[in-house]
């Protein structure tokens, strides 16, 4: 989060990737489970819960907001929800640090709230678009003022009541429409979302597992105001998007074959598995199950060759977190790959389209950047420095991308991967990555 130290890492090519590993727990819902936890009725346990930055920044916020949140063991939180209307105002202002989730959601779930609050984040949130939220919250009576330009820190005035809107969105974001739906919950009438592409569909489901009577398909949502949620349990699985750097990392190092336990399975964030076995790489889905209401498997991953591929619009969004990585796998691959309909990458922690295309460059690729993607050729990678811009699966992809260069390669400002991955060194080590921790 803002103010911590910086850090590098020096990372060069491994062991082959073997054995079994399990990464942490799914970011999205983490955030989520504390959020509808919070404001029900009763206490809920939560089980999985990732001890990452961002989750971590959203539970200190509910628990400045009145809610009492315990932590008996690592990844377990109690949580003696307040009910729908018992959050209480905080003084100063509500830190999101690097978490967008936290921002965007909370500005929907905070303009329903009889009280003022602030929300504010780091130096990479400060600079990320929340006039996304804030129009369409508007238009349901909220009183929203952004420092400048729809930029946090946000200002949220009480209003005297949200009125329910029918939004059809431009932007795919899963964080925009639930923004709406959490406003929703305090608005007159029935709110009603519709998406250019599905997006994953957590607030839906989890509003449902909490009791709220909730209509949803993929690309639509509708809810109405007015009712209680009541405490659930929630098993959070593994975040697929962890889980997506040993998938590319295996499949880049000759000689891997390795297993990732009970990965949460939704569709809507799996949109890299298609990409991926169309390159050509081979993993297999074994002992499907359920947790928590999500669909999970242990993904086994074995060495293959890749190839580059067009990648269908169709699967960008459900792979929005995952291109960093893609495009690593892209670069070790034979021939070129093309992304397309991938704007939004460029209003992420960082330009993400930018920063994997300079560091890419800085090791010997060649990548055609266009507005909304980019062009990889692949072929051979070689040590350099790159500079992840703090961007945590920036970072984390660089990683994967040495474990195939000849030298070594210098990954600059890894600090912010505690944000979605704590331990990530650790595991990926243990894994057979060749990653060391350094001082900047
Ligand atoms: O709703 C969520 O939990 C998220 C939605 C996505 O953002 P957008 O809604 O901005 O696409 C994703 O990139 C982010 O990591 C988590
Ligand atoms: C975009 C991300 O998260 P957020 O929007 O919550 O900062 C991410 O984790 O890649």
């Amino acid at each position: 989060m803002s103010g911590e130290a910086r850090l590098d890492w020096r990372a060069r090519g491994g062991a082959p990737l073997r054995g079994e590993l399990r990464v942490p727990g799914d970011k999205s819902v983490s955030h989520r489970a504390v959020m509808l936890a919070s404001l029900a009725d009763g206490v809920s346990r939560i089980e999985g819960f990732l001890e990452g930055q961002d989750a971590r920044a959203t539970e200190a916020i509910f628990r400045r907001l009145g809610v009492r949140i315990e932590a008996p063991a690592e990844g377990v939180r109690i949580v003696r929800g307040v009910g729908i209307d018992g959050l209480r105002a905080a003084p100063g202002a509500l830190d999101c640090g690097n978490a967008g989730t936290a921002m965007r959601l909370l500005a929907g779930l905070l303009s329903g709230q009889a009280f003022e609050s602030e929300l504010c984040g780091d130096v990479s949130l400060s600079k990320r678009p929340m006039g996304r939220v804030i129009e369409p919250l508007a238009r349901m009576g909220a009183h929203i003022h952004s420092a400048g330009g729809g930029l946090p820190p946000l200002r949220i005035h009480p209003s005297n009541e949200l009125q329910a809107i029918e939004f059809t969105a431009d932007i795919a974001s899963a964080q925009v429409k639930s923004a709406i739906l959490l406003a929703g919950l305090y608005a007159q009438g029935e709110t009603v979302v519709h998406e250019p592409q599905p997006t994953r569909d957590y607030t839906e489901r989890m509003l449902a597992a909490f009791g709220w009577p909730i209509e949803f398909a993929p690309g639509h949502a509708r809810l109405r105001g007015g009712h209680r949620l009541h405490a659930a349990d929630v098993a959070v699985p593994a975040d697929f998007s962890s889980a997506a750097f040993f998938l590319v990392a295996a499949s880049l190092v000759p000689g891997s074959d390795l297993v990732l336990r009970r990965v949460g399975m939704n569709p809507r964030r799996t949109g890299l598995l298609p990409v991926l076995r169309a390159m050509g790489a081979d993993i297999a889905e074994e002992n499907p199950g359920e947790q928590g209401g999500e669909p999970v498997a242990d993904l086994r991953v074995r060495h293959a060759p890749l190839h580059g591929i067009e990648v269908p619009r169709a699967h960008v969004a459900d792979m929005i977190d995952e291109f960093p990585v893609l495009f690593v796998a892209a670069a070790l691959a034979e021939g070129s790959t093309r992304v397309q309909g991938a704007a939004e990458l460029r209003v992420k922690e960082s330009d993400r389209i930018a920063a994997m295309a300079t560091g890419l460059r800085a090791l010997g690729a060649r990548v055609d950047e266009t507005p909304d993607g980019a062009v990889i050729h692949g072929g051979a990678l070689q040590g350099g420095s790159v500079d992840s811009l703090g961007d945590h699966r920036v970072a984390m992809a660089f990683a994967v991308a040495a474990q195939r260069v000849a030298g070594e390669v210098r990954i600059g400002d890894v600090a912010n991967v505690a944000t979605s991955f704590p331990g990530f060194e650790a595991l990926a080590g243990e894994a057979g990555f060749g990653l060391a921790a350094t001082p900047a």
